[in-house]
């Protein structure tokens, strides 16, 4: 039982979220005894492979060098995100298309580029002025040399990966080189302290595993937040009304096919479809609200998808897995916290569960408390950013959807009612038609989106604010930028490699 000093951890859970948390733990804290017990009984949840740039910064500080990432874990790069048919629909002609780029827009924050472009060239996608992202995506480059060193970008990168191959690197890492205790044992029990601290855990080959501070990385099950300690989720089904998703891991047509440097999130008439390139397979996987749609209707969905985007017949069938979207009233109780699908999951358009799970264990770590005596505080501040964190993200997949012109279901009707909108939407929508989003509209330097997130989105839906026409030498500097990325374009697209071609490489020289 912790007295003075916090010497001891606890991580229920051996998904990605429970070895990112040891990792990062062990790598900059040293000095603390890490155990990471996981059930042989429970399986990870297995998906979860689109991420955010950020987890190049968490592969660094855990220590792992990025060639043995991308040897072990059928890794691709990921530029951002294209979403097809969200504001009218997929198919045919009409059919619509934007790209959400990992790249901040050149002059961002500096130049008016908004109002330049409304002015200077509004049928251009605004993305496509603003990064040359977007012609690297769509000229399949990828967003690096081979002698860009590791973790360098040329164009700001993310990736993709197996999500189990990923946790048994970690696994292997945090055990052998950052010393973390690894048990494999089931916990049935979560014996308590008088003052209502968690003691120990009970397992049942292990005995009692006792520790300072807990960490709940038990998935959905949620063993120690909303099992023991009960504490409710926030749900956001009247918000976001998925809760239920088929993911398949369908091979190549051709080991040769192009591989995609973006996820390609495809809109259906209830719902979505992910589709994740990795260098031998493909993760897609149909998103779905069971208020809209029977579990048949997404997997017809699916295999209308696989087959128009040429899956081979012989594919494995799909899994469903269900889920309530929210998130925990309170993340940190006591002497347990919670990070993972245990805190909290909504639905994995743009990837914001494992930033998150960055985020708060880089936050852990940085707050570590020094002792009992000081837990309460760091808990209180940590439950009231991931509050905010939460609700940020909540509004920022809303957006996808709120501004849609789909009419093909009462799933994207439901959508477009400013009801189902959260309240701060509701606010900033009619101020965005007067001004761009901007870094004021929002309350951390380091949101999980900012506000050049919200532009890409807002005019890839086709929402437009009223032009103020810029004055002659605004005009100029955001010309200006629009050049810049036009010669960067030039530069950047014969002058990369194929993104298939460079993961060759990459894979051929790391064996
Ligand atoms: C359909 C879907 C798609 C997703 N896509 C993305 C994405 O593209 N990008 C993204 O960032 N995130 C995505 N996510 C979220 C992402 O998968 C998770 O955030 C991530 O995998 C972390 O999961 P976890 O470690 O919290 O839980 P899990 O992987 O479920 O791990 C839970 C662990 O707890 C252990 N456990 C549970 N109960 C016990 C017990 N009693 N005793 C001992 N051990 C126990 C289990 O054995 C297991 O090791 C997606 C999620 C879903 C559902």
């Amino acid at each position: 039982m912790l007295s003075e000093r916090l010497h001891t951890v606890l991580v229920l859970g051996g998904g990605s979220a429970g070895w990112l948390v040891a990792g990062l733990l062990a790598a900059e804290h040293p000095d603390l005894q890490i155990t990471l017990v996981e059930s042989d009984d429970v399986p990870v949840i297995g998906v979860g492979e689109g991420t955010w740039p950020s987890m190049r910064d968490t592969l660094q500080r855990i220590g792992l060098s990025e060639s043995d990432f991308i040897r072990r874990c059928q890794v691709s790069f990921k530029q951002g995100s294209r979403f097809d048919g969200w504001m009218r629909g997929a198919g045919g002609a009409d059919g619509d298309r934007y790209y959400h780029p990992f790249m901040l827009p050149v002059g961002h924050g500096d130049a008016d580029l908004v109002q330049a472009w409304l002015a200077t060239d509004p049928a251009r996608p605004f993305a496509d002025l603003v990064s040359p992202s977007v012609q690297l995506c769509e000229a399949g480059r990828a967003p690096k040399q081979v002698q860009t060193p590791e973790f360098g970008a040329v164009a700001n990168y993310a990736y993709h990966f197996d999500a189990g191959l990923f946790g048994q690197l970690l696994r292997e890492h945090a055990v052998q080189r950052l010393g973390v205790r690894h048990v494999v044992d089931h916990v049935d029990a979560v014996l308590s302290a008088d003052n209502g601290d968690i003691a120990a855990l009970r397992t049942r080959g292990h005995g009692e595993l006792s520790a300072d501070l807990f960490i709940d990385c038990s998935g959905l099950a949620a063993r120690l937040i909303g099992q023991h300690f009960g504490v409710p989720l926030n749900s956001e089904r009247e918000v976001l009304f998925n809760d239920a998703a088929m993911p398949v891991q369908v091979p190549y047509a051709t080991p040769d096919q192009p591989l995609a440097t973006c996820t390609i999130a495809t809109a259906w008439a209830k719902g979505w479809i992910w589709d994740i390139g990795l260098p031998s397979r493909r993760g897609v996987g149909c998103v779905f609200s069971r208020a809209h749609a029977s579990e048949d209707e997404a997997q017809a969905a699916l295999q209308v998808y696989l087959e128009a985007t040429g899956a081979p017949r012989e594919r494995p069938a799909p899994r469903v897995i269900r889920y309530d979207p929210g998130y925990r009233q309170q993340f940190w109780v006591r002497n347990c916290v919670a990070i993972g699908l245990s805190s909290g999951f909504i639905e994995p358009l743009e990837a914001s569960a494992l930033a998150l799970v960055e985020l708060s264990a880089q936050r852990l770590c940085a707050e570590l408390p020094m002792s009992r005596a000081s837990m309460d505080t760091v808990a209180s501040r940590f439950n009231d950013d991931f509050s905010y964190r939460w609700a940020r993200v909540i509004d920022f997949l809303k957006l996808h959807y709120a501004l849609t012109q789909r009419d093909d279901s009462d799933y994207w009707r439901a959508h477009r009612d400013p009801s189902t909108w959260p309240g701060r939407l509701r606010e900033l929508l009619p101020m965005w038609r007067l001004r761009a989003p901007a870094r004021h509209d929002f309350g951390r330097i380091d949101e999980v989106f900012p506000a050049a997130s919200y532009q890409y989105v807002l005019y890839g839906m086709g929402f437009r604010p009223v032009l103020q026409p810029p004055s002659a030498a605004k005009l100029q500097d955001a010309q200006a930028c629009f050049d810049e990325v036009a010669r960067q374009a030039r530069r950047f697209v014969p002058g990369l490699p194929g993104h298939r071609s460079l993961i060759d490489h990459l894979l051929k020289t790391a064996a």
